[in-house]
């Protein structure tokens, strides 16, 4: 089976000279389709920097990215932007919602942007919206929402089409523990739907839903474990106590 995300020894180096620094260094990671992967590590050690580089928002200094078996740097930048569009869903933590559209607009847009015509778009939305329990939220602007509402339109606009892969980027940050753990919930759910999922986070109790946990230390992956360990041991593993 094709893994839906391969990073094949990448390297990001940001700067030169004095100024350098070493963001990732030989990086190998796969992904496979149903799998949540957490990546864990201190501050500055190359987490939002490995995700970028797995959206193809920033290209690799070297080594290879191939998302569904492809290698991003060998596609047009046409085609990297359609695959962006089309086979990636980000979730940030500012959640990029747009103000001025309800929760449906905002879920319905990228596929608009990718020539779905408005109504079966707006169909898709609705059933996503549906799914992760925000029928009656549909018509509403974001600041009408609460912090894990607007999470939810969040995942439901990053994975609605037809996605191979979904990066969050601390997808809990500003939540409560509750609601942390409903969305993280609602992540597992996402990927078990087939989806590859990749998410940053520093809560190791929330890296406990994910089926494998990559430790970062100064830009290179140092570990790997498997949970169900627990989240005390992940604690143990990440600071080497
Ligand atoms: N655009 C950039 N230009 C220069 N250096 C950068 C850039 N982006 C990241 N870096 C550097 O690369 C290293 C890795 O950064 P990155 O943001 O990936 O770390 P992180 O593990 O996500 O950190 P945090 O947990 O604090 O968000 C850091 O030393 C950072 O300062």
């Amino acid at each position: 089976m094709t893994a839906r995300l391969e990073l094949r020894q990448v390297t990001k180096v940001y700067g030169s000279g004095p100024t350098e620094v070493r963001a990732l260094e030989q990086a190998d990671l796969v992904v496979e389709g149903g799998e949540l992967v957490a990546i864990m590590g201190p501050s500055g050690s190359g987490k939002s920097t490995l995700l970028t580089i797995a959206g193809s928002l920033e290209q690799a200094t070297s080594g290879q990215v191939l998302v569904a078996g492809t290698d991003l740097s060998r596609m047009s930048g046409n085609d990297r932007a359609r695959m962006r569009r089309r086979a990636i869903g980000y979730v940030f933590q500012d959640f990029n919602l747009l103000a001025g559209l309800t929760a449906a607009e905002n879920v319905a847009l990228p596929l608009e942007l990718d020539g779905v015509r408005a109504r079966a778009a707006r169909g898709i939305a609705l059933r996503a919206l549906e799914e992760l329990g925000l029928s009656a939220r549909a018509g509403r602007y974001p600041d009408e929402l609460s912090g894990g509402e607007r999470q939810r339109v969040a995942i439901a606009r990053a994975v609605v089409g037809d996605r191979q892969l979904l990066l969050a980027d601390e997808p809990t940050g500003a939540l409560d523990s509750a609601t942390g753990e409903a969305v993280m919930r609602l992540l597992r759910a996402t990927c078990q739907g087939g989806i590859a999922g990749v998410m940053v986070t520093h809560d190791a109790q929330l890296a406990s839903w994910a089926d494998r946990v990559v430790f970062l230390r100064d830009g290179r992956i140092v570990d790997q474990t498997m949970p169900p360990a627990g989240p005390e041991s992940l604690l143990t593993a990440e600071t080497g106590r």
